[in-house]
């Protein structure tokens, strides 16, 4: 199929991740440029699109994906602004990058997937964007290969050195963050979770009053493996993401560091990241890229609106756990045809 001319994306959001994405847009992908930036702080969408060639601020998403000069949507702004303007990327059969969570929970998650399969064709992929991190791939690729026999445990960590944001909650342990590690579960495993339990010891002193961190997170796959994930956003020492799968014939761990190991003044080591864009960076270039080069060629790729659904799922289960204590059964409904 032949390339289309250059991708012209409006992005929808333009706080830290939505910044971050239109800089990468214009500085590091190839065969894209920001047309618009949207956000209802207008001086902020203003002061974006100043620096920008032929980019044009909106306050309202629904006009920037009505303008002439959009072919694609890169959504950023918060969950629960994701429904709207993904069905109105629909109503426009615009090609769409959705940040993580697809949406806050499976009944709105339920309603993208049934307007999407109206249009008859994927339009969405989600930012799941571990799935484009180097160490994550080259395990996806261990595992399927099948050298280390059956996967059978899954041991995750994912540290934050403070909260992500101001007034982070204990419900969005799991939303916001373990949906990370129920994604991976997914597509690591190629599995679905069945249930989730949540356990949580003694809150960090490190903690804001009232939140419950860390929590431990257990769950249950359909292909009979077990994953734990150790989740804190107050460890302190930096930004931290480590995998280990225990396979019938041997293990294999990502997430120990990156770069150069010192030795000196008696010490031996290296860094930690400080925060997800600094630890993820490659893996957002390569979403991103990754997502151009498929709309481009007329594609979609990548993590369906079928694995946000599915992440939506167990995150709703999570939080049952959280409040109800014990293990609580995923429900989720039989996948349609467009996603399997
Ligand atoms: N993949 C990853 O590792 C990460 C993903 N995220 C996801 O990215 C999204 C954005 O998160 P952040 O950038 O951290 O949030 P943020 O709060 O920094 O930025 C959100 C921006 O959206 C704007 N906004 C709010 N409602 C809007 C609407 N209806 N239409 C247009 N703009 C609107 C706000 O004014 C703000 O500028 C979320 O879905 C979040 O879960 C966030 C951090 C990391
Ligand atoms: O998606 C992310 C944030 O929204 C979340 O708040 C962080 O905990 C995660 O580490 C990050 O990857």
């Amino acid at each position: 199929m032949p390339q289309r001319t250059t991708l012209r994306v409006a992005v929808v959001g333009t706080g830290r991740m939505g910044a971050d994405h239109v800089r990468r847009i214009s500085e590091v992908t190839s065969g894209a440029r920001v047309s618009a930036v949207v956000d209802i702080d207008a001086e902020r969408a203003k002061g974006l699109a100043t620096g920008i060639d032929g980019c044009t601020a909106y306050t309202d998403p629904a006009a920037a994906m009505a303008a002439d000069d959009v072919d694609a949507v890169l959504i950023a702004s918060p969950g629960p602004a994701h429904e709207a303007a993904l069905l109105t990327a629909f109503e426009h059969d615009l090609p769409v990058l959705c940040e993580k969570p697809l949406t806050p929970d499976a009944a709105s998650a339920l309603r993208v997937l049934e307007a999407e399969q109206k249009l008859g064709h994927r339009r969405v992929q989600v930012g799941f964007m571990r799935r484009y991190d180097a160490e994550y791939m080259k395990l996806k690729e261990l595992l399927d290969s099948g050298r280390l026999g059956r996967p059978l445990m899954l041991h995750n960590r994912h540290r934050n050195a403070t909260l992500p944001v101001p007034g982070f909650t204990s419900e969005m342990l799991i939303n916001d963050a373990v949906v990370h590690e129920m994604d991976v579960t997914r597509w690591l495993l190629d599995q679905e979770i069945t249930t989730v339990t949540v356990m949580k010891p003694r809150p960090s002193s490190n903690a804001p009053e009232g939140l419950e961190d860390p929590q431990f997170v257990i769950f249950e796959t359909d292909g009979g493996a077990l994953v734990d994930v150790e989740m804190s956003v107050n460890c302190q020492f930096g930004y931290q993401v480590q995998a280990e799968a225990v396979c019938e014939n041997g293990t294999a761990r990502i997430g120990d560091g990156h770069g150069m190991l010192v030795n000196s003044a008696g010490q031996w080591g290296g860094s930690i990241a400080p925060d997800f864009v600094a630890r993820f960076e490659d893996a957002y270039d390569r979403e991103v890229q990754a997502w151009v080069d498929a709309t481009r060629r007329g594609e979609v790729t990548g993590p369906s609106s079928w694995d946000g659904y599915a992440a939506a799922a167990v995150c709703e289960a999570g939080v049952r756990a959280q409040a109800e204590g014990g293990r609580i059964t995923v429900e989720l409904v039989e996948r349609p045809s467009l996603y399997r």
